[in-house]
């Protein structure tokens, strides 16, 4: 169950994200992350799940280049992050809440990065179209958000990144707020994707049964100070159907993820308290 190589995934393939020894401390003398190090191949479907405070956001936000690490380096296919487009890549990020614009149409919104970044519209169309497509969403183009459910309007947001057709997503608890039937819809879509576009993704989560559905690999974090303190593969195929999730194998993994959380979880009242 533990094993470290992840089947399915090329073994060849190139690292995606290398993170080397990047440790964050904030300016109010926080130890967000001890040093971390982690590869990530091309096409890998990583997830961070860890108790609250343990530096999922921090470290997701540092592959993302949204924050600094204090010391230690990421390379994104071996470039540093900002240099990503040398490297012909491309990243897209999808936050908890969807921030949609309330005022402006589905396809205004989906459209918002291209126009950020003055791409003509008679290419944006299409390729709003295409993201609209993907996500199920077509129908819905001249919508307002505001006619939409909770779960369209994640979808809208995932088709926003989508939309400039990203080699790399990555995502923070981009369901947490959505019901449990949307949410496993949503995350099976999301697995869908991910095959279809040979992403790689980085995933946070809170829920382990959302992470050993989708995931070809567990990162477990620990808080005060944040680190990895396990990884687990999940080796099991795609693709992968709700008739997993009432495997014993599912609950198996289920179980021993539960079962390292509450370790760290412990750790981390215990150091709370001392
Ligand atoms: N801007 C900041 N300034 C100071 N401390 C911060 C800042 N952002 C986060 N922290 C602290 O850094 C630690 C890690 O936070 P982070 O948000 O990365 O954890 P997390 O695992 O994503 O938490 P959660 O699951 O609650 O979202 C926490 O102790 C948090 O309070």
């Amino acid at each position: 169950m533990l094993r470290r190589a992840c089947p399915g995934l090329d073994p060849g393939a190139a690292p995606a994200i290398e993170v080397l020894s990047a440790h964050k401390t904030y300016p109010n003398g926080t130890i967000a992350l001890q040093p971390v190090d982690l590869t990530i191949p091309e096409g890998e479907f990583v997830t961070l799940l860890g108790p609250s405070g343990c530096g999922k956001s921090t470290l997701l936000k540092m592959v993302a280049g949204l924050l600094e690490p204090t010391d230690g380096r990421l390379l994104l296919w071996r470039k540093p992050v900002a240099q990503l487009d040398e490297a012909g890549k491309k990243m897209a990020f999808v936050f908890q809440a969807p921030t949609l614009m309330p005022w402006a149409s589905v396809e205004a919104n989906v459209r918002l990065p291209l126009d950020l970044a003055g791409v003509p519209r008679s290419d944006a169309d299409g390729r709003v179209a295409d993201a609209l497509a993907l996500v199920g969403l077509a129908k819905f183009a001249k919508a307002l958000p505001r006619n939409l459910s909770g779960g369209m309007q994640m979808r809208v947001s995932i088709a926003r990144s989508l939309v400039v057709q990203p080699n790399l997503l990555l995502m923070d608890e981009p369901f947490g707020a959505l019901d449990e039937i949307t949410r496993h819809k949503l995350d099976a879509d999301l697995l869908h994707l991910w095959r279809e576009k040979k992403l790689t993704v980085v995933f946070v989560t809170h829920s382990i049964h959302e992470a050993v559905f989708l995931s070809n690999r567990v990162i477990m974090m620990a808080a005060r100070p944040g680190r990895i303190v396990e990884e687990v593969v999940i080796d099991e195929p795609y693709p992968r159907t709700p008739d997993f999730m009432v495997t014993p194998r599912f609950a198996r993994y289920a179980k021993h993820l539960q079962d390292s959380l509450l370790r760290a979880s412990k750790q981390n009242d215990e150091e709370a308290l001392s």
